[in-house]
């Protein structure tokens, strides 16, 4: 049996042995020692047949194989064999000794026999017959065994292609784990990557971390620092808290105390209040003071003497030419007194000082009336008006501040007050709201009413509510600008006019539930001069015969007033109606009368002084305070 897949199947084998014997299975290295110790014996066989040791070395198992069965089936020429076919030398074929026999001859060319020796020749023939049959017999058994072999192999290789199957699937598990590993490779360096970012981050975050500790210690330190701050300051607190408590104690006692004085006060206040009035009842209701304005150079006036002694005095005192020139000149000398005389060196502070009491008055609840009487020039808006410096001001600004003040000190004992103010001119029997801010040409005309409760009222008045001295200031400049409007029309009307200041004071004391109502009237009258008659024609005329019948009236007002007459004419001119309510039983009134020093102005300072010295006579009625 001849059969190449053995050699080729070995081949394989050994080709896959020798590249892979480091991998060899246990079982495949038994077969391949089996294997090997069939080489020696076929190559022995071969070099028994004097075969080439290269050869033989060189023939591998299929080589002996190959031989072995030639021998077996048709003993072939080997490759010491000579061209010449066996065939030939075999006369039978079934004679397979004598191709052997042949082979003999030519292989083996040490012992040749004689040709003639065919006995020899026949018993080399059977030597090499029993020679190739035992070999025959060697090789079945070697082919026996290399068919357990192959068979073994066979299994073995189907094993082996099971676990190289087995190898394939682990290998292509690997695989698969392997690309899953690759994964969890790009993974890894992603993790890597963002590791490293992380760890710069970190070596960040430590150098914060590191700036961060440095600045907790210097806090921390100044932590303690605050805490032996603050415990000093606990300490502290503790002690104040309990000084705290002790003087919360004492202000409890104090409020006790001051809700007792502040109704020691009240009563004191009203006590006050009750000795002010009665005070100024003593006084009198109306009282008179004289005024000497200071000549324009600064001069002295000798008609004018005021006696150093006293300061209710004055004297004016002229000097007659004797007309036949036979006598001397003669003097004469005309004496008044007054509730107050005062000298050209007055200052508006002095004057105020002693009409403040009167002014404090209007806040009691009554009502206050303070005229200036004079001639033209004589300083009566000087008086009342003053000028707008500190010094110059005059009684309207200090009255309204006195009130003001008066009134935020009165708040303290609950008291609310509110201001109105209203500024009117009379002219020739005309009211004009000195206030009034809107076109010349729609000026609205005025009525003086009287109200059902007696208050007196104009219709279409001005009354501005006032909050602060400026406010009042702003009023008074306003009524001067309307004044001197007026005036560029009417030459030096506001002489021939009066106006008439108007506070009207309204208190709440909510928590004692009393109110008081009152009127400060501060009045600016027109200048008393009079004219002489064949002089005065026309306009002039008509404003001098307004005028004269104002203060004359104002003049029988008092006068009746003093006399307790049943009918007072106070509807006989605007000024009296206007100021009715401040004029009478329940008001308080001071008249200045204002002289000028010059000697020319002696007739007009001497009627002056003689109508003041009338006013001064009269007392009115005892005034009681519009107090609810
Ligand atoms: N006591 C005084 N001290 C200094 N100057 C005065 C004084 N009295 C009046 N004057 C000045 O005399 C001038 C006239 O005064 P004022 O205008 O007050 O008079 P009047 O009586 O109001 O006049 P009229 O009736 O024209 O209004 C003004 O320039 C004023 O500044």
């Amino acid at each position: 049996m001849s059969r190449l897949p053995v050699m080729t199947s070995k081949r394989v084998l050994t080709s896959s042995n020798s590249e892979n014997s480091q991998f060899m299975a246990p079982a495949e290295k038994k077969m391949r020692r089996e294997q090997d110790a069939h080489k020696p014996q076929a190559a022995a066989t071969v070099i028994g047949h004097r075969q080439a040791p290269a050869a033989a070395t060189r023939a591998p198992l299929s080589a002996s194989t190959r031989t072995a069965g030639a021998a077996t089936v048709a003993i072939g020429p080997s490759r010491g064999v000579s061209k010449r076919p066996i065939a030939s030398a075999a006369p039978r074929g079934a004679a397979v000794a004598k191709p052997s026999a042949a082979t003999k001859t030519v292989g083996v060319g040490g012992s040749r026999r004689k040709p003639w020796d065919l006995k020899g020749k026949v018993t080399d023939m059977e030597d090499k017959i029993r020679t190739y049959q035992t070999k025959a017999r060697s090789a079945n058994e070697e082919m026996e065994t290399l068919k357990g072999s192959l068979s073994h192999n066979q299994n073995r290789m189907s094993q082996l292609e099971k676990e190289v199957e087995q190898q394939k699937s682990q290998i292509r598990k690997y695989e698969t784990q392997l690309e899953a590993l690759s994964q969890v490779r790009q993974e890894l360096e992603k993790v890597s990557s963002d590791k490293n970012l992380l760890q710069k981050e970190l070596s960040n975050l430590e150098q914060k971390y590191k700036v961060v500790e440095t600045l907790r210690d210097s806090q921390e330190t100044e932590l303690q620092t605050l805490k032996m701050k603050l415990s000093v300051q606990e300490s502290t607190m503790t002690r104040l808290q309990n000084t705290l408590r002790d003087r919360e104690e004492e202000v409890h006692s104090l409020k006790e105390t001051v809700a007792e004085q502040k109704e020691e006060l009240h009563a004191g206040e009203m006590e006050r209040r009750r000795l002010h009035n009665t005070i100024q009842e003593l006084k009198g209701n109306i009282r008179v003071f004289c005024r000497v304005r200071p000549l324009v150079d600064g001069g002295f006036s000798k008609h004018i003497q005021l006696p150093a002694s006293d300061d209710k005095s004055i004297v004016l005192a002229k000097t007659e030419e004797s007309h036949t020139g036979k006598t001397g000149d003669t003097h004469k000398n005309y004496n008044f007194s007054f509730d107050r005389v005062f000298g050209p060196k007055a200052s508006q502070q002095e004057i105020f000082d002693e009409i403040s009491l009167l002014v404090q008055s209007a806040l009691d609840g009554y009502n206050v009336c303070v005229f200036a009487y004079g001639q033209t020039g004589s300083g009566k808006t000087y008086t009342m008006e003053g000028e707008e410096y500190d010094d110059t001001r005059g009684v309207i600004p200090r009255a309204v501040q006195q009130v003001f003040k008066a009134g935020q000190k009165l708040a303290t004992q609950g008291w609310e007050f509110t201001f109105t103010a209203s500024f009117v001119e009379i002219y020739n029997e005309t009211l004009r709201d000195l206030l009034y801010t809107g076109k010349a040409s729609k000026r609205p005309e005025h009525e003086i009413r009287k109200m059902s409760n007696n208050e007196v009222t104009v219709t279409n008045l001005t009354y501005e509510k006032v909050y602060t001295e400026d406010q009042v200031q702003g009023l008074i400049a306003l009524a001067k600008q309307n004044r001197s409007t007026a005036q560029t029309s009417q030459n030096d009307r506001s002489s021939r006019s009066h106006s008439v200041f108007q506070l009207h004071i309204e208190g709440v004391n909510a928590g004692r539930d009393v109110t008081c109502k009152s009127t400060l009237c501060l009045v600016d009258l027109a200048g008393s001069e009079r004219m002489v008659k064949s002089q005065s024609q026309g306009d002039r005329f008509k404003e001098m015969t307004a005028i004269n019948s104002s203060l004359s009236n104002l003049g029988i007002v008092i006068t009746s007033l003093a006399n307790k007459e049943s009918h007072i004419p106070y509807r006989n001119s605007k000024l009296t109606y206007l100021l009715q309510g401040c004029l009478g039983g329940n008001s308080k009134t001071l008249m200045f009368v204002n002289i000028s020093p010059e000697l020319d102005s002696f007739g007009e300072t001497l009627n002056s002084l003689r109508f003041a010295s009338k006013v001064n006579d009269c007392v009115i009625g005892t005034a009681s305070s519009n107090k609810k």
